[in-house]
């Protein structure tokens, strides 16, 4: 029997698998996803190496499809989506944060922030104002004319963040966003990270670090490709 999804449940995966072949031979890789995360949840995933992590957050955040299992987003099943369809669904609803920042090198920081906002219907000066006021608020107003070559780490990884907040997702997925950082950096990020959840974001963060994932209201622990611990509340 599978229930229709909770009011507030914005992610609810179902027997979720995924699979590899190499040749005939299957390797799998999640084996049983069962999770289901509410609205406004800080949620960490940690692991060990190859325990499947990064592979679920491709899942969750639609950017690969599962072999089996069901995943509803906002109550609806992705699996049913067509590519266009998922495309849109992860510009609208998902704003992507990776370790190695992924922002274009030709670009300065404002246009970084700019681009995803190319398929909306803002003019061109509101798209402007709207990144600049988005650079202004992670700390970056006086950098937002730097080429991602000209910032440092944390500074890089503040504008993938005003990237990924200027269409208003609800849902921020990260990927060991603190990876490439020092640990002032990391502190900045993760402020910037507590700081979305406090405004009612529901965030998603892939991280090996326990410092960083403590900033997370609740854990989930990935070991060989299921959930192991769903712990609510800190970390023991
Ligand atoms: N394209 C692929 N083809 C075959 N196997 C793959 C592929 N991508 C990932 N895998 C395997 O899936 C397993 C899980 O990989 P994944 O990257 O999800 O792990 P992870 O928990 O994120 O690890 P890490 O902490 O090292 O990043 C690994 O054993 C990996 O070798």
């Amino acid at each position: 029997m599978m229930a229709g999804a909770d009011k507030n449940e914005v992610i609810r995966l179902s027997g979720i698998g995924k699979s590899y072949y190499i040749g005939k031979e299957e390797v799998p890789v999640l084996t049983h996803i069962d999770l289901s995360i509410r609205e406004g949840e800080f949620v960490s995933i940690m692991g060990p190496s190859g325990a499947g992590k990064s592979t679920l957050m491709n899942i969750l955040g639609c950017l690969d499809r599962p072999t089996r299992g069901s995943y509803l987003l906002d109550g609806k099943e992705v699996a049913n989506l067509n590519d266009s369809e998922l495309a849109y669904t992860r510009n609208r609803k998902i704003g992507f944060v990776f370790q190695s920042f992924n922002l274009l090198p030709r670009l300065s920081a404002l246009d970084n922030v700019i681009l995803p906002m190319i398929y909306g219907s803002l003019f061109k000066k509101e798209r402007k104002e709207r990144a600049v006021k988005m650079l202004e608020s992670v700390g970056l107003g006086d950098r937002i004319n730097h080429m991602p070559a000209e910032m440092s780490g944390g500074q890089r990884q503040r504008v993938a963040i005003a990237r990924a907040l200027i269409n208003d997702p609800a849902i921020i997925m990260a990927d060991e966003p603190t990876g490439n950082l020092d640990s002032h950096s990391t502190r900045e990020v993760m402020e910037i990270f507590s700081k979305l959840y406090e405004q009612g974001k529901t965030i998603i963060l892939v991280t090996h670090e326990i410092d960083v994932a403590a900033y997370a209201g609740r854990h989930v622990i990935l070991s060989d490709g299921h959930i192991s611990k769903d712990i609510r509340g800190p970390l023991p």
